[in-house]
């Protein structure tokens, strides 16, 4: 494994090598030249988001309003670089997003590396104020919570190109009589809901950028001949993907592992009409399978190994930012599997440190289930031993994942942001989560590993009653109902299900009904 050296993402921005004091700023073929620098902050995304007071015509569409509409364009840009840097990479290494390329010459990671010169001729208060003004809005394709910040996720991208379904913008959720009754009068608990999405979980955000490139490369003038778009999933990724492609009209394949997905979740890709293989391996195995099968045929890898699709994701750390009206939060928790959603945070909020939205960023908690903890072990090891491992059935089946692409990025983001890394049994994940959903939540599982982080955090009071602490929930309760009925059944081996509220079944007469009520209300039951 590369050991991760970068502590700042203004590492990335800026090869470590590189003499040029602008970095990939000139003279590239891969970016236009630069502008002069405008004395006044606008770019042509501003005007269609301000010039729309008036109804578009009847015969107009959102899309053709915003081509109307689109002013000149603007010089921002971003390419593919090595993750992490190191000092034995070739400072110029770097490719166009317009390449079809998953790893570095050397076989590492490759990130998205923005043109922050560029980006930073504005002050931090104009992106705020021009990401806020979108909010909420219809103007395509602004009225994403992903795209609202478009300069910051795939600048060069024609908005026609984008595959969008709205995303984002999703609720973040006053935790309150948790934080207040369970957690030892916290009083700043809030959930950021990513699952209360389109597809039920937080894969929309990145997948919505994906697809989108993939639909750039794929029409005139570019003409790639990508013929698919391919992914091994848990199960929210697939969903994405095939809702995305079914969209776009882009053909979907997704390779699952057999029995080891909720049938909720099985369901979505075949609804979209995706190429469904069940496979009769682990995540891992199907990674392994779509990592070769991309590599023969010309189908595009949809996976996170993918760096586009954090792009999307990093936006949920810029919302976060967004709704405490651009103030920091403390702790940020994430749970983690394929590890790059926790890098797709610390990315989001670092580039937002460095633009000036903010002047810091949070403590980053990645939090895995006990049965499936690759990170979890590394960390403990001090960062020394990295092994992978058979990732165990977990009731989180959506982090059921022992050998993570992205590790290198999420120690990266870790090391950042004075991180910390926790685990979850299987019990005390489902007692998190059913105790949150008794406070008028919803959870999934994977939240409830999240949420099982806090309770041994603040136990350990290393989370503190007053700070303002972010539990990421990133798939919807409605995906992983059997867990919830197999709780509340007391069905599961070898667990108290201390939280399990079963239905009381009652002969339909008045008297039993009465009894059975009044023993209710007077505690006895
Ligand atoms: C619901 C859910 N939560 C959390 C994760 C973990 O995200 P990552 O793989 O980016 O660590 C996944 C996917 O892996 C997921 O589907
Ligand atoms: N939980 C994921 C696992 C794959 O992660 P990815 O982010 O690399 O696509 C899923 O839902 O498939």
């Amino acid at each position: 494994m590369a050991t991760a050296t970068a502590s700042s993402l203004s590492l990335l921005f800026a090869h470590p090598h590189s003499s040029n004091p602008r970095p990939f700023a000139g003279g590239s073929h891969l970016r236009r030249p630069l502008r002069a620098a405008p004395h006044r902050a606008r770019c042509a995304s501003d005007a269609a988001t301000t010039a729309t007071k008036h109804r578009r015509p009847a015969e107009e569409n959102i899309r053709e309003e915003a081509a109307r509409l689109r002013g000149p364009g603007n010089d921002f840009s971003a390419w593919y670089v090595p993750f992490p840097p190191t000092p034995e990479d070739d400072p110029d290494e770097r490719y166009s997003l317009d390449e079809v390329v998953y790893r570095s010459s050397s076989g590492g990671l490759l990130d998205v590396c923005h043109d922050m010169e560029a980006l930073a001729r504005f002050p931090g208060s104009y992106w705020r104020d021009l990401f806020d003004s979108r909010v909420g809005r219809t103007a395509w394709p602004y009225g994403s919570g992903v795209w609202s910040k478009k300069e910051f996720v795939l600048p060069e991208i024609d908005s026609d190109h984008i595959v969008s379904l709205f995303e984002g913008n999703s609720n973040l959720f006053w935790a309150e009589r948790l934080g207040r009754e369970h957690l030892g009068g916290m009083t700043d608990l809030w959930v950021k809901h990513c699952g209360i999405s389109h597809t039920g979980s937080f894969k929309d955000l990145g997948m919505t950028v994906l697809v989108s490139q993939v639909n750039r490369l794929r029409r005139a003038p570019l003409s790639r001949p990508i013929n698919g778009v391919g992914c091994a999933s848990t199960g929210d990724t697939s969903a994405a993907l095939s809702a995305y492609c079914a969209a776009a009209g882009i053909p979907a394949i997704v390779f699952l592992p057999a029995d080891r997905i909720s049938l909720q979740q099985l369901i979505q890709p075949i609804a979209n009409g995706a190429t469904v293989l069940s496979l009769d391996t682990d995540f891992d195995g199907c990674m392994r399978l779509i990592r070769e099968v991309t590599a023969e045929l010309p189908i595009y890898l949809a996976n996170s190994l993918n760096s586009l699709r954090l792009e999307g994701q990093k936006t949920a750390a810029i919302e976060i930012l967004q709704q405490f009206d651009w103030q920091v939060p403390d702790w940020v928790i994430v749970p983690g599997g394929n590890l790059g959603n926790i890098y797709a945070f610390y990315k989001g909020f670092e580039m937002c440190r460095v633009l000036g939205l903010v002047d810091r960023v949070p403590r980053l908690v990645c939090a895995q289930a006990a049965n499936a903890n690759p990170l979890y072990r590394f960390y403990k090891s001090g960062w020394t031993d990295f092994q992978p491992r058979v990732a165990e059935t977990t009731f989180a089946s959506a982090i059921q994942i022992g050998d993570p692409v992205s590790v290198d990025r999420a120690v990266v983001a870790l090391k950042a942001t004075d991180g910390i890394v926790e685990e979850a049994t299987e019990e005390e994940l489902m007692d998190a989560m059913s105790l949150a959903d008794r406070t008028g939540m919803f959870a999934c599982p994977h939240t409830g590993v999240a949420l099982a982080a806090l309770f041994k955090l603040r136990d350990q009071r290393i989370i503190g009653p007053n700070d303002r602490t972010v539990v990421v929930s990133t798939a919807h309760g409605l995906k992983f109902t059997q867990s919830k009925i197999d709780y509340h059944d007391r069905s599961i081996k070898d667990m108290l299900c201390q939280y399990a509220n079963p239905p009381i079944n009652v002969k339909a007469d008045f008297a039993s009904v009465m009894d059975v009520l009044q023993n209710k209300l007077n505690g006895k039951i």
